[in-house]
């Protein structure tokens, strides 16, 4: 509906009449504000949308959205922004960066008349992930459903790309990401970005850095130089290279908190907790055992430790809903959890950093990190995804005694207030056996977590600062148990790699193509862009479980493993990015072959044959077909063609003898009848295994006892506890995770009532004081039920 007119227009009017009424109302509105943007004064502080020169859709959009009161980055960039300026806009996370350009792309459009299907292809907002742009589409829609006219549209892959083409061709304003936007510029003949105005890049030094560099690049050629660009982000890039590859035009750099003290919200808690490697695990659950009252985000390196941790802890039933997130779930999946976790009251996401940037989810009360970010700009992201406009939040970061050095000296510089706390020891169980029981009855628990193992130390062997990574510091063989694996992996790295490169070869090595499957696969943001054939060659354990798979693995484990091995086509995902396996790891295989060409293979047309002689083969070999060519490099089907030779045990003197000997007849008479010694030897066997039973027992009832002392001990130690717990001063108000964790340097046993008051209150109290604001608003606002609704309703304002 055009602004300003209501649905109840006189019947008796005929229908052209009407429109060329519109239009003329539209042309006069339209007028007024483009004067009223050219005398706006920027230098004035705003404080309400109201005192803006914005339209009236564009006002009742925020009204019906309760959007009163301008944030910073609000005020100071939306004016210029309605002015044409082009912005460099840096704010905190969670201050409302995502209606600073919001606004102004309908604003711009709006008072340009960028609108209908012929206008074309207007504005562009580029995200790095699809989860968040979704939400920059969700935030669109809110704003512009109370009559603007435009056309909106997502384009993010998970869809046909016929479908995505077709509906691109009509919108005038796309949400995208990347890879799937450079897609449709190249293959969609309809699509016209001529006329495009304005291109907004949020999360934009993530999609400037190299991992979206090819992409960017290749889109920014098929756009019009003369357009105004907005760059929105919580650490923003300044670099002038960015900035010329982005034809900025004098841009403005508007960083609101650049003077302030901490690059992270005020309203932010922040801590670290000092825990080996190998006992990070124990931690995170003990902290989630303290924690079932809240909403959490756990942040791992790769998606595998991702899925380990979260099947493990799923066995354990912690007593809290867990989720988990990372880049190579289907697309569907990815979206019902996300939605699952942004209505959830209490729950525990696992994620890797595809959950990092962006993402809103609501009354989130803490941020743990179990593995160290890779840089402070992470950091800074993932924390926050708490604290957000206004409301309190809660991040503790778990580094081991080889990583904090580093780490706080990156922190230090990039303004990041973080005090270490200590974890209670008293309160921290260990898990490590209970994880290697479950590995050990659950193959395939056991497959996730060597896999886990390998992908976390992947992560490190890539990391550029290794002031703060270093494999040689971690105790990997420690870390490997604490998983509930026997035995650490083994993992080969190759000579001279070089980790910077590594880190970002998937996406400047691997081509894009065209799949129109709804396929997570295909193509997207922390996904590479194209299926990277794995070239590298199988361990044991991949062949292990090829094996299983065919029918005794259970439907959800054979599932798990079938999404791993195609997500290892694609490599692993480490801190939101793709790095493909065969990069990494090579397993050596040399085959001892001595080729010559059979006479007559120059005949035209003929498969050429040759004569190939094996190391200890009894006779050569004719390879005349590709498969017989392929056996070749198997050293297992070559083993065939080798002599397969005698195994021999020696005596005392030396002497070989074959490993089964017959006695000879004589000796063997000389001993009795056969019957006799067969009776004899039965009863020999029988007094062994008696004996050794009667061992085995005794062993059983001594762990048995052992186990029974463990546990009431642990009783009697949990019930003296309690006594103390319940007589201290105040210790009966403080929550649980007051008393998980304790600020560093007090002792363990004196925690909670050291404490002063205050300061455990403005720690713990904020969880449900906060929660009515935002979920009453929610509860007003009708809210489309899917994403199929959301895009249909965007697209359809062009009715
Ligand atoms: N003017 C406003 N009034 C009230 N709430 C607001 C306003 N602006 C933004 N918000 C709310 O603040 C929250 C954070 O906003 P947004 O997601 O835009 O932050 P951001 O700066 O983009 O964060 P990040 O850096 O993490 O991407 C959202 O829930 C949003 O609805």
């Amino acid at each position: 509906m055009a602004p300003g007119v209501t649905g109840r227009t006189r019947p008796t009017k005929p229908k052209k009449l009407q429109h060329a009424q519109k239009r003329k109302r539209d042309d006069v509105d339209v007028e007024k504000l483009q004067q009223a943007v050219a005398e706006l004064d920027t230098s004035t502080p705003f404080k309400d949308f109201t005192d803006l020169p914005l339209s009236d859709p564009t006002k009742a959009g925020l009204k019906a959205s309760h959007f009163v009161t301008l944030t910073d980055i609000q005020a100071r960039a939306i004016p210029l922004a309605l002015k044409g300026m082009d912005i460099l806009g840096a704010a905190k996370t969670g201050s409302g960066k995502t209606l600073a350009f919001v606004i102004p792309v309908l604003e711009n459009l709006y008072r340009g008349q960028c609108v209908g299907p012929d206008a074309g292809l207007c504005a562009m907002i580029i995200s790095p992930t699809r989860e968040l742009a979704i939400q920059i589409f969700d935030v669109l829609y809110k704003v512009g459903r109370k009559g603007h006219l435009f056309a909106a549209g997502l384009v993010i892959g998970g869809k046909s790309l016929r479908e995505e083409q077709d509906a691109l061709a009509r919108m005038n304003i796309v949400v995208c990401t990347p890879g799937r936007m450079l897609q449709h510029l190249s293959q969609t003949a309809m699509l016209n970005v001529d006329n495009l105005k304005m291109l907004v890049l949020d999360e934009a030094d993530r999609i400037l850095d190299m991992g979206f560099q090819r992409d960017l690049d290749a889109i920014l050629d098929y756009l019009p130089k003369d357009r105004q660009t907005l760059l929105f982000s919580a650490t923003q890039t300044r670099k002038v290279s960015d900035l010329a590859r982005l034809s900025l035009r004098d841009p403005e750099y508007i960083s609101v908190h650049e003077s302030a003290a901490s690059a992270t919200p005020q309203n932010l808690q922040q801590n670290y907790v000092l825990t080996p490697l190998s006992e990070k695990l124990d931690t995170l659950w003990s902290f989630l055992q303290n924690s079932k009252k809240e909403k959490t985000v756990v942040f791992l390196s790769s998606g595998k430790q991702v899925r380990f941790v979260y099947e493990a802890f799923c066995k354990m039933q912690p007593g809290i809903p867990l989720l988990h997130l990372h880049g190579r779930q289907k697309q569907t999946a990815r979206l019902d959890i996300t939605a699952k976790f942004s209505a959830a009251k209490t729950s525990c996401l696992f994620a890797t950093d595809v959950a990092a940037r962006g993402l809103d989810f609501p009354a989130v009360d803490w941020v743990v990190q179990v593995d160290c970010p890779e840089d402070a700009d992470t950091y800074i992201h993932r924390v926050g995804r708490t604290a957000r406009y206004e409301r309190n939040g809660k991040a503790v970061l778990f580094l081991d005694p080889s990583e904090e050095e580093g780490m706080l000296k990156r922190l230090e510089a990039k303004k990041v207030p973080i005090e270490r706390i200590n974890v209670k020891q008293k309160k921290k169980t260990s898990i490590k056996n209970q994880l290697a029981n479950l590995c050990f009855k659950d193959p395939q628990l056991k497959y996730l977590g060597q896999k886990a193992f390998t992908s976390y130390v992947k992560s490190i062997h890539i990391q550029k600062d290794r002031e703060i990574f270093d494999l040689n510091k971690l105790p990997l063989e420690e870390f490997a148990a604490s998983l509930g694996l026997p035995g650490a992996p083994r993992i080969r790295f190759m000579k001279g790699d070089n980790s910077k490169a590594l880190k970002n070869a998937p996406r400047a090595a691997l081509v894009s193509d065209s799949e129109e499957s709804g396929d997570a696969s295909d193509a997207e943001d922390v996904e590479p862009k194209a299926k990277a054939k794995k070239a590298g060659v199988r361990t044991k354990y991949d062949r292990m479980f090829e094996r299983t798979n065919q029918d005794v693995l259970a439907d959800h484990y054979a599932k798990l493993i079938r999404d791993d091995e195609a997500s290892s086509d694609h490599g692993e995902e480490f801190n939101g990015e793709q790095v493909p396996d065969d990069t990494f790891l090579s397993v050596k295989r040399r085959i001892d072959v001595d080729t010559e060409l059979h006479s007559g293979d120059d005949v035209p047309g003929l498969r050429p044959k040759k004569i190939v002689h094996i190391a200890g083969a009894k006779q050569p070999i004719l390879v005349d077909s590709k498969r017989a060519e392929k056996r070749l490099s198997s050293k297992k089907k070559l083993l065939k063609y080798k002599d397969k030779g005698e195994r021999l045990v020696f005596d005392d003197e030396g002497k070989a003898h074959p490993i089964y000997e017959l006695e000879s007849e004589e000796k063997f008479r000389g001993q009795g009848m056969p019957e006799e010694q067969r009776k004899k030897f039965v009863e020999a066997e029988r007094e062994k295994v008696a004996k050794a039973d009667v061992g085995d027992k005794e062993l059983v009832r001594a762990k048995r006892r052992e186990k029974k002392e463990k546990r009431k001990e642990r009783e009697r130690r949990e019930a003296v506890e309690e006594l103390r717990l319940t007589d201290g001063a105040g210790a009966t108000t403080n929550s649980a995770l007051d008393d998980f964790l304790q600020d560093a340097g007090s002792d363990g046993a004196s925690q909670v009532s050291e404490r002063p008051q205050k300061k455990q209150k403005k720690w713990f109290q904020d969880a449900s004081d906060d929660e009515a604001v935002p979920r009453k608003k929610k509860a007003k606002f009708q809210e489309p039920e899917t994403l199929e609704d959301l895009e249909s309703l965007a697209a359809g304002f062009l009715n």
